[in-house]
C-alpha cells in the first residue's frame, strides 16, 4: 500500500534532517565553453528535497537532466554549483576519499544493466560492497538483503543460473546490504518483462513501506514509464534541466497527461531540442 503523499519541497518550515537527500540550487554544466567547444546546461538551479521514508520517481523528457540529477544527488558526479546533502551531510563540501566512504556507506545504486559480477555467487555479489570498502562480508547482513528481494534460497548462484528479474533482485540487494539512507534506481526495470518489472517495484514499494530497525528506507528512481513511475509516492517532472512540476499519489493516466504536455512544451519553446525532438513533435 502506498503511503500518503507528501511535497516536502518549498517549505521553509522543514527540518533539514527529515531529508535523506536535498538539493539546493543544483546546477551542472557541462563542457568548459573555451573557444574550442560549447557548453550544455544540464541542471539549472534545482531545489529538491527526498524525505526519509519516501518513494519518488524522476521523470522527464530525453535529455531533460533526469540521469544527472540522480548522479549529483548520489555524488557519482559534482555539481558545478549549488548543494547536494546525503543524510545531513553536505556532500559538495567532501573531499574525494571522504565522498566515497559516504557514497558507500549512505547510498545504494541499482542501474538498468544488473552489473553481476558472473564468476561469483548471489551472496559474493551482494558481498561486494562490503569488500570494496574493506570490511569482512557480515554473512548476517547478505542473508538478510537476499531475503529481502526473496532470494533467500539462491544465495549459492551465479548470475548465469539466474532469470533476469532474479539477477536484478540481486543487484538490488547488493545495493541494501550496507542499509543505505537512500536507495537511487536509475531506470531499474529497463532491462525486464513486464512481470518481473513489476515484481521489482513491488519490493521497492514494500522496502519504503516497512521501516526495518534501522529506519526508512527512501528510494529515488528515474524512469520513462508512467506505469513504473505510478509505484511511488510522487512524481517530480524536469523539463530542460529545471524542475517543472510535481505530481503527489500519481497514476499512469495522470503521468502519462503530464509527460504529454511537457513533450508538447519542449517542441514549442526549446529550440536546441527541436531536431532532437522532432520525431515526437
Ligand atoms: N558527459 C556529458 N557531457 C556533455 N553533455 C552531457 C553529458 N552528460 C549529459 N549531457 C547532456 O546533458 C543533458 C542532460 O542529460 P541527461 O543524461 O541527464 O538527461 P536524461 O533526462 O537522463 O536523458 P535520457 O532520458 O535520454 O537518458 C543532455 O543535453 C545531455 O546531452
Amino acid at each position: 500500500m502506498r503511503k500518503a503523499a507528501r511535497d516536502p519541497a518549498h517549505d521553509p518550515a522543514r527540518d533539514p534532517a527529515q531529508d535523506a537527500v536535498r538539493l539546493e540550487a543544483l546546477t551542472r554544466i557541462y563542457g568548459t565553453g573555451g573557444s574550442a567547444g560549447s557548453t550544455v546546461t544540464a541542471l539549472r538551479a534545482v531545489d529538491l528535497a527526498f524525505p526519509r521514508g519516501s518513494f519518488t520517481a524522476v521523470m522527464g523528457p530525453s535529455g531533460s537532466g533526469k540521469s544527472t540529477l540522480l548522479q549529483c544527488a548520489a555524488g557519482l558526479d559534482r555539481p558545478t554549483s549549488g548543494r547536494a546533502h546525503i543524510d545531513g551531510t553536505d556532500i559538495t563540501e567532501l573531499s574525494e576519499t571522504r565522498l566515497t566512504e559516504l557514497r558507500r556507506r549512505s547510498t545504494g545504486f541499482v542501474f538498468q544493466a544488473f552489473n553481476l559480477l558472473p564468476s561469483l555467487t548471489a551472496a559474493q555479489n551482494v558481498a561486494l560492497p562490503m569488500r570494496l570498502a574493506g570490511r569482512r562480508p557480515d554473512r548476517g547482513a547478505v542473508r538478510e538483503a537476499l531475503a529481502q528481494v526473496g532470494l533467500a534460497g539462491h544465495a549459492g548462484r551465479r548470475p548465469g543460473e539466474l532469470s533476469g528479474g532474479q539477477q536484478q533482485r540481486v543487484a538490488v540487494a547488493r545495493a541494501l546490504v550496507t542499509r543505505p539512507a537512500v536507495l537511487f534506481a536509475d531506470e531499474p526495470t529497463g532491462a525486464l518483462d513486464l512481470s518481473t518489472g513489476r515484481e521489482l517495484l513491488r519490493i521497492l514499494r514494500e522496502l519504503v513501506d516497512s521501516p526495518d530497525d534501522d529506519g526508512l528506507a527512501t528510494v529515488v528512481m528515474v524512469t520513462h514509464d508512467p506505469n513504473v513511475a505510478a509505484y511511488a509516492d510522487r512524481v517530480v517532472f524536469l523539463a530542460d534541466g529545471a524542475l517543472a512540476s510535481e505530481l503527489p499519489s500519481p497514476t499512469p493516466e495522470a503521468v502519462a497527461a503530464r509527460m504529454t504536455e511537457l513533450t508538447a512544451l519542449r517542441c514549442r519553446t526549446a529550440p536546441r531540442h527541436r531536431e532532437e525532438a522532432a520525431p515526437a513533435c
